[in-house]
């Protein structure tokens, strides 16, 4: 970010969903740092803050990556977000249930929060049980935005789908004066740079955007509690 650029506005809140395995970890991680992680395992919420460059005017956003392990999502969770992506894969008819009660669930409890529905996992078309008719008629339905992709495949594909999303919440929330409820973090120490470390592997540079990692454990889950080491 150059010196004279300031963020643009307050933070956007985002929270990535979808059941098991589906990818939310390496799409979120593939997003910011434009690497594809093969295999991360957690049992944690992640929370990554980051400055992201929209149209080239930076803007502060909060991407919380939940963990298929935590139980259903608190009320906490559901106001903190502005904007929701709702993940599963092509290869799995029930990760695609998950995600049509999910958009269900947030019609009825966030009704004016706008909802990305993404089918991932494309280059796996041999094991495909989720056609794409099928999500684009759910996504019609429920007035979503729906793309398939490949989070291993196509990191474009992700940058694309991800920043034209934000950029139209960013839009509808100036519009409507809208933002996401103040859930106020208390602290927690955490090794940071380790957790980036089995992110993106010991020797790798440091991912740009990101500027802190948060992580959040099933207790403490619906508190938001964030850890307060710097990147
Ligand atoms: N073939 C293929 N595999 C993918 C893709 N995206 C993720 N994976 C793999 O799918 C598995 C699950 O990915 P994660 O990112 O851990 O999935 P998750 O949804 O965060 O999983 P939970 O932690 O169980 O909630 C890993 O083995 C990834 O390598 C993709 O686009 N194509």
């Amino acid at each position: 970010m150059r010196t004279e650029e300031k963020p643009n506005g307050s933070t956007l809140h985002v929270t990535v969903m979808g059941s098991s395995q589906v990818g939310k970890s390496a799409l979120a991680v593939r997003y910011l740092t434009k690497r594809f992680i093969g295999e991360y395992r957690s049992d944690s919420d992640m929370l990554y803050k980051c400055v992201l460059q929209l149209d080239g005017i930076p803007q502060p956003v909060e991407i919380m990556d939940t963990s298929a392990s935590c139980e259903e999502s608190s009320d906490a969770h559901l106001q903190w977000a502005d904007a929701f992506v709702v993940v599963y894969s092509i290869t799995d008819k029930d990760s695609f249930q998950w995600a049509a009660s999910t958009i269900q669930e947030l019609q009825e409890r966030r009704p004016s929060a706008r909802v990305l529905l993404l089918g991932n996992k494309s280059d796996l078309g041999h094991l495909r049980e989720v056609e794409e008719v099928e999500a684009s008629t759910l996504a019609l339905r429920y007035s979503t935005h729906f793309s398939e992709l490949s989070t291993a495949e196509s990191c474009e594909a992700v940058t694309d789908a991800l920043d034209a999303y934000l950029k139209e919440i960013k839009i509808q929330r100036h519009h409507s004066g809208l933002s996401s409820g103040n859930v106020s973090p208390k602290q927690r120490k955490l090794s940071v740079t380790r957790m980036l470390g089995s992110l993106i592997g010991r020797h790798s540079p440091p991912p740009q955007p990101i500027t802190e990692l948060i992580v959040l454990d099933k207790e403490e889950r619906s508190k938001l509690v964030r850890c307060s080491r710097q990147i």
